[in-house]
């Protein structure tokens, strides 16, 4: 049956879930804070600031009006980065006015409270009492792949595995799998975490170091994660779906991430700072590799990977310490 859905930001996988749930049939309206965007996707079905000539589904609407948005919405996508995540739940919580399930995509950890992002939502809305249900979408996804309608499978993660089916149930198309999970804890951990190993993988792949290395640093990145994960109550078997495995092996090696993308920046030209100086697009495992650090101190879990991805990224260290940190004896 067709669906009310409220996708916020315009960004690039805002864009991407937009035109898989409309070509399921689905009624939706995209919120976004830059006009360009928001025009593009109204006048001329695209959204040529991520996709090129990509044309979307004709029936999506944009709009820069927040509350006119939420007016008919049933299910609201959060499709912005982690950071603007507070001014967004900000303005929910003070106009939404009907029962609402979310939906984030945001992948991160809450940094104030080095908490999972999940209950610093929950959290956030559930006092509006308007918060019906919540659920996390993660996978191997890259935007421009989905929003080119390329075949691929996620998972919806909730406590409620009920909403969880119903919500993979509003998703999934010809193209786009989404399958449910009760391990939100893992899948969402997971999805954070690692952006920082792919961070790690670009550097290793840009150092040369090969095929071998990069399948090792993949192996170890996701023993780290799994360990880490643990602390929030994340279950081992949950460890080889699209949310964990999947979304490792995919953000660490592909060149459309930006995330290895800002990894082989890091070793060009040998400076983190420089690096971010020159990044000019969302790379969410900055942010995450300092929240990992705060994770591994309040709950002293001992990670030599995320240890030293923080002091390459906020302490300056040399970009080649990530090699002598891993391989050599
Ligand atoms: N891109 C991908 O392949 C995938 C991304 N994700 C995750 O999705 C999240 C969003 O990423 P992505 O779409 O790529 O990011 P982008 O940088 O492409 O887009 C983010 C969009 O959100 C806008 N925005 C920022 N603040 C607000 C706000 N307060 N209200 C409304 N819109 C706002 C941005 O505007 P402005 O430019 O002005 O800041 C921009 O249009 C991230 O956590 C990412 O990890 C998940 C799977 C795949
Ligand atoms: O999370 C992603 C794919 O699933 C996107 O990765 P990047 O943010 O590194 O582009």
């Amino acid at each position: 049956m067709q669906k009310n859905i409220t996708i916020i930001g315009t960004g690039a996988y805002g864009t991407a879930l937009a035109n898989v749930l409309a070509d399921k049939g689905n009624n939706v309206v995209m919120y976004g804070v830059v006009e360009q965007q928001v025009d593009d996707i109204s006048i001329n079905h695209m959204n040529q600031s991520f996709f090129r000539d990509l044309k979307l589904n004709e029936n999506i609407q944009a709009t820069m009006d927040f509350v006119a948005s939420l007016e008919k919405a049933e299910y609201i996508v959060l499709g912005v980065p982690t950071k603007a995540l507070p001014s967004v739940l900000k303005d929910l919580s003070k106009y939404l006015k009907k029962e609402v399930v979310i939906i984030n995509t945001a992948k991160g950890i809450d940094e104030q409270d080095v908490d999972l992002l999940s209950k610093y939502i929950i959290n956030t809305l559930q006092p509006t009492r308007y918060l019906k249900g919540y659920c996390g979408l993660y996978g191997p996804s890259i935007a421009s792949e989905v929003a080119s309608r390329e075949p691929t499978y996620v998972n919806i993660a909730s406590n409620d595995i009920e909403l969880a089916k119903e919500v993979c149930d509003v998703f999934t198309n010809e193209y786009f799998f989404a399958k449910p999970s009760n391990d939100l804890p893992a899948c969402e951990i997971s999805a954070a975490l690692k952006n920082v190993i792919a961070i790690a993988a670009g550097m290793i792949d840009e150092s040369g170091l090969g095929d071998n290395a990069h399948a090792s640093l993949l192996t170890y990145g996701l023993n780290e994660i799994y360990k880490i994960a643990k602390v929030f109550g994340a279950k081992h078997d949950s460890f080889t779906n699209y949310a964990t495995m999947g979304d490792l092996v995919l953000t660490a090696s592909s060149k459309k991430s930006r995330n290895y993308t800002f990894g082989r920046m890091i070793v060009q030209e040998n400076s983190a700072k420089k690096a971010r100086e020159d990044c000019d697009f969302t790379v969410e495992g900055v942010g995450t590799c300092e929240v990992a650090n705060k994770i591994l101190d309040k709950y002293h879990v001992e990670s030599k990977l995320f240890k030293v991805m923080y002091e390459i990224i906020y302490q300056n260290k040399a970009p080649k310490a990530l090699l002598q940190a891993l391989f050599t004896l």
